[in-house]
């Protein structure tokens, strides 16, 4: 038996936030609380939904006390904010930062007996959905807007919570590829090898099936011809609407089969030392691939290679694997992903205890090769 849960109404193309007083007005929505972070503010792409707001008299309370990397704080202040505000739905505007934060404030309104959000982490029996919320992202990566999942960090345990809910999913998902084009080239190339690793990971997690396999193949072909064509240049308006599309699709596949162990790996890197989630992942997904090809999902490395554009006529199965790995390797070089732990200010001492803790993290169960601490530690090390 399989799972499909994906949101009610999607907008995609340049322009599509229009489409937030199209839905509000649709659903009878009388004001909007408004989540967002302080470079979306200050790089004006906030403005961009605001305009909207404003031409189509949709009163909003704005909140914007989100980190990159978000705390529980972040989201009960969001959950004060919220009820102090008398809006009616959330419309939430950012990379995956500001989104999860929405999705936790939302379910948290809804379902107070988990205010302490703690209690949110891993797969919480919520009675209720969260109130009705409009996600744009503004980076193409995380695919949040569709996803069931949120990642908040518990500072006093110095931990990233993956929260898995199908009572978080936005109503409504508005991907408009103009709330991109501010994005610096170190964070479209970040964001883009998260999408990427999405991609891969859920293709060959042992959950994966026929449909989730098509929308993480077109994923990586898609990503594989564009990434770097819209690091290069952030106004390629084809790439970056490729890129925007991308990374949907491979989160309609990733929500519904799960991930694997270079997300394990790198939610504590983003806890201990505030890592860019999407660094992280680009800079661990080599070596877990390497780890990942001795399991049953090998022969898939063939069709990974493919996707990402290498002629595998001929080739046997190892080889598709050193292809596959490759490509991964060289798209990473080519739009300068660090290529080393040490380079990122992780320390060496902190091994074992990063490992300890990515071997909890949720993500671990989807692995395709059953994995341990120690494994996991030699990982970390190799990426070192
Ligand atoms: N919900 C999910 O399914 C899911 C999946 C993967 C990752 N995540 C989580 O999402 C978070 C990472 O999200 P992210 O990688 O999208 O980045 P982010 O939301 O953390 O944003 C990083 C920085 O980039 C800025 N930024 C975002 N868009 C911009 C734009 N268009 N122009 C200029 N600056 C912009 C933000 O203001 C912020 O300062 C992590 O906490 C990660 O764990 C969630
Ligand atoms: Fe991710």
């Amino acid at each position: 038996m399989y799972r499909m849960i994906l949101n009610e109404t999607s907008y995609f193309g340049a322009g599509c936030r229009e489409n937030i007083a199209v839905e509000a007005a649709r659903r009878g929505f009388k004001k909007a609380f408004f989540v967002t972070d302080k470079d979306l503010i200050r790089f004006h792409v906030a403005d961009k939904v605001i305009e909207v707001f404003e031409k189509n008299n949709i009163p909003y309370e704005l909140f914007s006390d989100v980190k990159a990397n978000p705390t529980i704080a972040n989201v009960q202040h969001g959950v004060e904010a919220f009820k102090a505000s008398g809006a009616d739905f959330i419309v939430a505007l950012g990379g995956g930062s500001s989104i999860d934060t929405a999705k936790g404030i939302g379910i948290v309104v809804n379902n107070p007996d988990f205010a302490d959000v703690k209690s949110l982490e891993g797969v919480a029996n919520t009675r209720q959905k969260a109130v009705p919320t409009f996600a744009l992202p503004t980076t193409a990566g995380t695919a949040a807007e569709v996803t069931i999942n949120y990642v908040i960090i518990d500072e006093d345990a110095k931990k990233k919570m993956v929260c898995v809910d199908p009572n978080d999913i936005p109503s409504v998902a508005i991907v408009d590829p103009e709330l991109m084009y501010s994005m610096p080239k170190g964070l479209t190339a970040a964001t883009g090898m998260d999408a990427l690793t999405h991609a891969i990971e859920s293709f060959i997690t042992p959950g994966a099936w026929v449909m989730s396999d098509m929308f993480e193949l077109k994923a990586i072909e898609m990503i594989a011809a564009n990434l770097k064509a819209a690091v290069d240049n952030g106004n390629d308006t084809v790439a970056r609407e490729a890129m925007s599309q991308a990374q949907y699709i491979a989160g309609m596949g990733f929500s519904n089969v799960g991930l694997g162990i270079v997300h394990s790996m790198a939610h504590p890197l983003g806890a201990h030392y505030d890592t860019p989630h999407g660094v992280a992942n680009a800079l661990l997904l080599p070596y877990v691939m390497e780890y990942n090809a001795n399991s049953p999902a090998a022969p898939k490395y063939l069709q990974i290679a493919k996707a990402m554009g290498v002629n595998t006529e001929g080739m046997s199965e190892a080889e598709g694997v050193r292809a596959a790995v490759d490509a991964v390797r060289q798209l990473s070089l080519s739009i300068g992903i660090p290529q080393k732990l040490h380079e990122i200010g992780v320390r060496e001492e902190d091994l074992h205890q990063l490992a300890i803790d990515a071997f909890n993290d949720v993500c671990t169960g989807g692995n395709p090769r059953p994995t341990s601490i120690e494994d996991i530690e030699a990982l970390y090390r190799q990426a070192y």
